[in-house]
């Protein structure tokens, strides 16, 4: 299959050569081609360059791009869009007064998820997941990561690790999976954290390498759930199970976590709601990416993550949409990228490089996804006709989508 997009207004993210992170004032930096062309040759970019240059090619399909933007499909780099029904009532609850972490206390939060996923059968949380990504999709995410942690049991957490597997097979978005087992302390061992651990540390996530089910693990590093030596020691057993370290950190307080996925190496740090200096000046000279999650932000009313500090600091930033029942219950990364600009004050080149190429980078990716590049997988958004790019974060709400390509296939337009 081969496809030719011609006449394209503005291709976005073009990198003559395979970037793989962008960082602090680069991140203003988005490169463009104006009146473009680009070729798909089965699920590769095999050339583009400017309509000047363009000598015919017979491409089996031919789209017309003229006043439309085409650019690299978004690369979600956190969800967990692996789970069973829903949280509206505690949606409603806290419009009635309750936080999200008197709900959690209250044994409701992810502990209620938990219980409802281990009670849905593995076909019927797949057929769940599956509507879940497929919308996401059509909105234009091309690679994504999932992870568990709405087991909580070995049986469940590898339920939803083989229905993350499905997903893998049967979709064509590019997908990445994380054990996050240590997502909240059960009921059963509410007196006894410590066992809980020890049931991840010996028995998870051997399991779980063993069936080769996952490619990163996480911990939620948070009061209440796991603290600096929980994390410590799920992180460092990961690593020898041949894991990556992810970390979800600082969302509601800041006491280190930072500097100790930084030390494990670890490949991103979600969330940073709260961010002191010195969790700025710990992510300096690593390899980590720091991750914001600005759609979890505006549901819960919780700050956002200070992304100027970020990048001002000469750091990168990635955006992804955190999509799940409790805090985030939406998966668009339109909305990402336009409450970045406008609540995070990103610029929109910033804000394009965060969801596109360092979200790829933030999931290991990025050697193959995340911009327009010769050799690359060939994930593409095609906007309708617009003004300019301004206009994708400028009119938040609105689906300025119209084609959606991944890995070489239009994707057919649901209803
Ligand atoms: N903060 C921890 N985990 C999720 C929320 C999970 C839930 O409430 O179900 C998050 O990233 O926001
Ligand atoms: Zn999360």
């Amino acid at each position: 299959m081969s496809i030719l997009i011609k006449n394209i207004k503005e291709l976005l993210q073009v990198r003559e050569t395979n970037v793989t992170i962008v960082k602090g004032e680069d991140m203003k930096t988005l490169p463009t081609l104006k009146n473009a062309y680009l070729i798909i040759e089965n699920d590769t970019i095999v050339e583009y360059g400017p309509m000047s240059e363009y000598t015919e090619y017979e491409a089996e399909e031919v789209i017309d791009a003229t006043g439309k933007i085409v650019l690299p499909a978004w690369c979600d780099s956190h969800t967990h869009i692996v789970y069973a029904g829903d949280r509206s009532q505690e949606f409603v609850d806290r419009i009635n007064g309750l936080t999200y972490e008197e709900i959690a206390e209250r044994g409701g939060g992810i502990l209620n998820s938990a219980e409802v996923l281990q009670n849905t059968s593995e076909e019927e949380l797949y057929q769940q997941s599956l509507v879940r990504l497929n919308r996401v999709m059509q909105l234009g995410t091309g690679a994504i990561e999932i992870k568990s942690g709405y087991g909580l049991t070995v049986e469940a957490e590898m339920k939803m690790l083989r229905v993350i597997k499905r997903l893998k097979k049967e979709s064509l978005a590019a997908i990445k999976t994380t054990l996050l087992a240590a997502h909240a302390v059960p009921r059963e061992y509410k007196a006894n954290k410590t066992k809980y651990v020890d049931l991840i540390v010996s028995e998870m996530i051997p399991e779980v390498a063993k069936a080769n089910l996952a490619d990163f693990v996480d911990v939620f590093c948070e009061k209440g759930y796991f603290d600096l030596e929980d994390t410590d020691r799920i992180l460092a057993a990961g690593t020898v199970h041949g894991m990556t370290p992810k970390i979800h950190v600082n969302q509601f307080n800041a006491f280190g976590g930072v500097a100790l996925a930084v030390e494990h190496n670890a490949r991103s740090v979600d969330h940073l709601e709260e961010m002191r200096p010195e969790d700025i000046e710990a992510l300096k000279g690593s390899d980590t990416m720091p991750v914001a999650l600005p759609s979890c932000s505006y549901f819960l009313s919780i700050p956002y993550s200070p992304a100027r500090q970020i990048i001002d600091a000469g750091l990168p930033l990635a955006l992804a949409t955190d999509y799940n029942p409790g805090s985030t219950p939406s998966g668009n990364m339109n909305f990402v990228v336009s409450t970045a600009c406008i609540k995070l004050r990103m610029t929109p080149e910033e804000a394009i490089n965060a969801a596109t190429i360092n979200g790829a980078y933030a999931m290991g990716l990025s050697n193959q996804y995340g911009s327009i590049c010769r050799g690359k997988k060939a994930n593409i958004i095609i906007t309708k006709e617009i003004a300019s790019y301004n206009n994708l974060p400028y009119a938040f709400g609105d689906n300025l989508i119209e084609t959606v390509i991944v890995r070489g296939k239009i994707l057919k337009k649901e209803v």
